[in-house]
């Protein structure tokens, strides 16, 4: 996969959805390859999203798109041939959804998609050594999962480095995504830390004008890419 780091990823969870296809477009118009789409089961969380049928939709709309598919629902070992099947692209799983973490992210593995891990702002991030060299990237979910617009949890950024610092020692190469309360505020300092891609949903979506939000928070993210870890 060729990536053009730092990522910006709209997710699609506050866009409206009665114009679905061309606010994606208006992402793609711009310099956008990643869309992030939230999966929320109403267990796992306390909201309910979308399933494979929507992703499949932002498969068509958006052919050339980079799908990342964020499952926040239980048993997700069940779900993954649907999401690879609707054009899944990677396919992240929750820590805490996976008893068996290892078999599930064969299971993605098996299915042709790049494999994700995500963490709660209240796991910490040495749960994720063991699976770290079987996997395509870490996130690193810095509101609790389950709304878009929340404010963005400060001690996400400890996470962060930690985990930049260890794929720095390991030598392993899996790109580390940030997801909630990202906007032009916090984009660079984000990136600076160790962050490869941003998930923004409100700060895209929820805004008079999609394009010029992408602008400002990409130009926000690449002022961070000198590291500072
Ligand atoms: O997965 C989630 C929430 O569970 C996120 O993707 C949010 O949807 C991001 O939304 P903003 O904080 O950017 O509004």
């Amino acid at each position: 996969m060729n990536v053009n780091l730092p990522v910006l990823a709209p997710s699609i969870l506050a866009a409206d959805f009665s114009r679905l296809g061309e606010q994606i477009k208006s992402c793609t118009d711009e310099e956008i390859q990643w869309i992030h789409c939230d999966i929320m089961d109403g267990h796992f969380v306390p909201n309910i999203s979308f399933g494979p049928g929507i992703v499949g939709t932002v498969r068509d709309i958006a052919p050339e798109a980079f799908l990342d598919v964020h499952l926040m629902i239980e048993n997700p070992n069940n779900f993954i041939d649907d999401f690879a099947d609707a054009g899944a692209d990677l396919i992240s799983v929750h820590y805490e959804t996976c008893p068996h973490l290892h078999r599930t992210v064969e299971n993605i593995k098996n299915n042709g998609c790049m494999a994700g891990v995500v963490i709660n702002p209240a796991t910490p991030v040495h749960l994720l050594e063991p699976i770290l060299p079987e996997i395509d990237l870490t996130l690193i979910m810095s509101v609790n999962p389950g709304f878009g617009g929340q404010s963005f949890i400060r001690s996400s950024y400890q996470k962060i480095r930690k985990l930049y610092q260890l794929r720095e020692e390991s030598g392993l190469s899996f790109l580390i995504e940030v997801d909630g309360g990202v906007g032009t505020q916090n984009a660079g300092e984000l990136v600076s830390n160790g962050v490869d891609v941003l998930v923004a949903g409100s700060k895209v979506f929820k805004t008079d004008d999609i394009s010029k939000s992408i602008a400002s928070l990409l130009k926000a993210a690449r002022a961070g890419s000198n590291r500072v870890v």
